[in-house]
């Protein structure tokens, strides 16, 4: 596992037509080590469609495809694995069906959630929301202490999540985070989604410097 900090891209909201085309600009504008699609109101078939469309546009890059909620359709439709939250099922037998394939798991700003998935096998545990979002309604806020804790006591990487910019990356890149995931920071870039990765890009790289 490479310990360099690396982003952690998850769709919009909503996917317009033309979003194969602006994933792959994101895609091949710097380092991102996996997708996640995130379509949280779209009927299955719909989601199944979306799969079908970025799943390519990702692994033909070599960068995971992960999908969101669902460990048997990440299965059945060919994606490296699922992201699971607490309410997301039942996750000793979501790691029995992803088999090797990647599964993460949200543990909102809870050491014990932690350990837990780490108990069923999850190949990363995902902390926030750090800062305010607009992307989703949150009610636990994480600290930089829960990263720092967590990086000096267990060998799973972590996901920061939650209103994660190029402007305060900074002090989670330092506090050990593996992966900085975002949504708004990239799609809603005002110079758009290379842009936005190449922002985020620059400021984990200084930060890293710093932590040297
Ligand atoms: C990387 C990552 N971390 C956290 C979440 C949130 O998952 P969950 O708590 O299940 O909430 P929804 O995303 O399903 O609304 C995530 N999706 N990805
Ligand atoms: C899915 C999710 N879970 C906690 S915060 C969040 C949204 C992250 O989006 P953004 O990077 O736009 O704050
Ligand atoms: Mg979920």
């Amino acid at each position: 596992m490479d310990t360099r900090c690396r982003l952690y891209l998850i769709t919009p909201p909503v996917l317009e037509p033309g979003f194969p085309d602006r994933l792959a600009r994101a895609l091949d504008a710097g380092d991102v080590a996996c997708v996640q699609l995130r379509l949280k109101d779209a009927p299955r078939d719909a989601i199944r469609r979306a799969v079908d469309a970025l799943r390519p546009v990702a692994q033909s890059r070599d960068v995971a495809f992960l999908l969101n909620d669902d460990a048997a359709m990440a299965v059945e439709t060919g994606c490296d694995g699922a992201h699971l939250g607490q309410g997301d099922g039942d996750h000793a037998a979501a790691r029995r069906l992803l088999g090797e394939r990647t599964l993460g798991i949200t543990c909102h700003a809870s050491r014990h959630l932690a350990m837990e998935a780490g108990e069923v096998g999850a190949d990363y545990v995902a902390f926030g929301a750090f800062f305010p979002t607009a992307t989703k309604e949150t009610v636990h806020a994480a600290g930089t202490d829960l990263l720092e804790w967590w990086s000096e006591m267990m060998e799973i990487p972590s996901v920061a999540i939650g209103g994660i910019t190029a402007a305060n990356c900074g002090p989670l890149v330092r506090a050990g985070a593996e992966f900085l995931a975002v949504v708004g920071a990239v799609w809603n870039h005002p110079e758009g989604e290379a842009a936005g990765i190449r922002t985020l890009e620059a400021a984990i790289r200084e930060a890293s410097a710093d932590a040297a």
